[in-house]
């Protein structure tokens, strides 16, 4: 009998025309937070991002969040270190119900085009327990020792 401890949450991945050849995303490293995610551009094309501008890179999957789970779609640090490039929407947020094509919505901060070709890791997803509240009005707030303070009302 084979006794399975693996209690990690399924997140079923189905493949777009366009996404065939492309390897899954995937965890680099055994503690990584976030598999990285692949540019599924035509192959032998190059997608370029000129300085200031954004574009929507997609990711050849559609992905099946389990329920009381999102997606957050985050920038690699390295590109953006390198290269300025971030996620203009981070986190970019996949709903658990949304069953179309997962895309990454890139900028270019830097000063030279950034180039993009097929298979190219642009971004990592991290899946997140994710909660929905019950959403109910009334007339006056609750009191407590911070009050109405915020945005450095503390000190430094
Ligand atoms: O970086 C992203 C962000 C979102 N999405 C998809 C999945 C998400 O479930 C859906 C809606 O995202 P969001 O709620 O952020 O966008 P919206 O502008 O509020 O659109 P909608 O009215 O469709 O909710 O778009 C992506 O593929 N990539
Ligand atoms: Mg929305």
């Amino acid at each position: 009998m084979t006794i399975h401890t693996d209690t990690r949450p399924t997140l079923n991945l189905i493949r777009l025309p366009h996404g065939e050849g492309l390897e899954l995303p995937a965890y680099e490293t055994r503690g990584a937070a976030g598999m990285d995610l692949r540019a599924a551009v035509d192959d032998g094309a190059t997608l370029t991002i000129l300085p200031g501008k954004r574009d929507l890179v997609p990711t050849g999957f559609i992905f099946e969040v389990p329920d009381g789970y999102e997606a957050q779609i985050r920038p690699r640090s390295g590109l953006a270190l390198k290269h300025g490039i971030t996620c203009l929407n981070s986190p970019g947020t996949i709903d658990s119900d949304y069953r179309g094509e997962v895309k990454v919505l890139l900028i270019n901060l830097g000063e030279e085009p950034f180039e993009i070709t097929r298979g190219m890791r642009i971004a990592q997803m991290v899946i997140a327990p994710s909660i929905q509240a019950r959403i109910f009005e009334t007339a006056e707030a609750s009191e407590t020792k911070r009050g109405a303070g915020g945005f450095g009302s503390t000190g430094m």
